[in-house]
């Protein structure tokens, strides 16, 4: 039994799992996503150069890694403070903050975030995907990444004391790098020596989170205390997605808000809609998933903001919830999903 067993850890500490309320267990505060910018349509330059107005503001939701403005999320911390005033305002009471080492996580930001608004903020250890590994990441042995993350969780990270509560989210590619296998390893090293909730971002494939499961177990993860992100827009058959959740990990779908009609980064895949999103949920309830799902928008962008006619961190509490209860999830089962769920996964061993 450690000095975490049974507690969640926050920016600001150690608390009780009771404390947490609901929870979305996947967004961003402050970040860069300037190693994803995927250029713009030759015609689209200009637009994509402009500053964020109004009137680019639709081209901005169907082309957001295209405009280098729109991925410094770091920019807008006052911005995200009055959005977390907001989403307490709503009935929130924590936000897991995924960002890990390559896109500038910023956990003294978190902190004052934290105290600022009385949001609970977790803060995320380890390394995001390949794209943003070091020379001296790629080059390190899983012994020493499995201390670098263990560390980030037990003292504190980037030469701070404050402390990581979850591994991720991890960063994976598809197909999945070496670098990256290396860092899956040692996030199931260390999750073995902490008791640790995991946070998982799969490479662009169905058959990605599979494979990446595979691989925790093989190194001894808890598959269990694992959450696997980014469903929405790597799943897509409805049988595939039974078997992956007969595996046992914490299914997430965090991209509501988020409708687009081209996804540059895989342009197999056509985005869900929020309406098809919540049909995904009533599903996997009536297959007998309710304690597995979890759910958030996973803000990454800027005009994910309100402050730029996006959806925000309070979407799914405004009128996400109101939809699922009208389509045959009931409160209870609202409830596992917005504060039992991710309460069991936050919670030390
Ligand atoms: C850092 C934010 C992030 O990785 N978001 C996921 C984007 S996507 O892979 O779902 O497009």
């Amino acid at each position: 039994m450690s000095a975490l067993s049974g507690k969640v850890q926050t920016v600001l500490g150690l608390i009780e799992p009771d404390q947490l309320g609901r929870t979305m267990t996947h967004e961003h505060l402050s970040m860069t996503f300037e190693c994803c910018y995927s250029p713009p349509a030759p015609g689209d330059k200009t637009v994509s150069q402009d500053h964020i107005q109004m009137k680019n503001l639709f081209w901005l939701k169907q082309n957001p890694y295209s405009s280098h403005e729109n991925l410094l999320l770091v920019q807008e911390t006052d911005a995200v403070r009055e959005e977390l005033h907001e989403y307490r305002k709503a009935g929130g009471g924590t936000i897991v903050e995924n960002t890990t080492q390559g896109i500038a996580r910023d956990l003294p930001c978190l902190k004052q975030l934290a105290k600022d608004t009385g949001v609970h903020i977790i803060g995320g250890a380890g390394y995001y995907v390949d794209a943003t590994h070091t020379e001296a990441t790629r080059k390190m042995t899983v012994e020493k990444l499995t201390d670098i993350i263990v560390s980030e969780v037990l003292h504190g990270a980037d030469g701070t004391e404050i402390r990581c509560g979850v591994i991720g989210e991890i960063g994976c590619s598809w197909p999945i790098t070496e670098s990256e296998k290396k860092v899956l390893q040692a996030t199931a090293h260390a999750q073995t020596e902490l008791g640790c909730p995991v946070i998982i971002h799969p490479g662009r494939n169905p058959r990605a989170p599979t494979e990446i499961v595979r691989i925790l177990e093989e190194a001894g993860g808890d598959i269990s205390k694992t959450v696997m992100s980014h469903l929405d827009r790597t799943i897509f058959d409805n049988g595939e997605l039974l078997e992956f959740a007969n595996l046992g990990s914490y299914l997430e779908y965090d991209l509501f808000g988020t409708e687009m009609l081209n996804y540059v980064y895989n342009l197999e895949v056509d985005m869900p809609s929020d309406s098809q999103r919540v049909k995904t949920l009533a599903f996997l309830v009536q297959e007998g998933y309710e304690d597995n799902i979890v759910i958030a928008h996973d803000v990454h962008t800027k005009n994910r903001l309100t402050k730029y006619g996006g959806h925000g961190y309070s979407h799914i509490l405004k009128n996400i919830v109101p939809k699922m209860l009208s389509r045959g999830i009931n409160q209870t089962q609202v409830d596992k999903i917005l504060i039992d769920n991710p309460k069991r996964w936050l919670t030390f061993k």
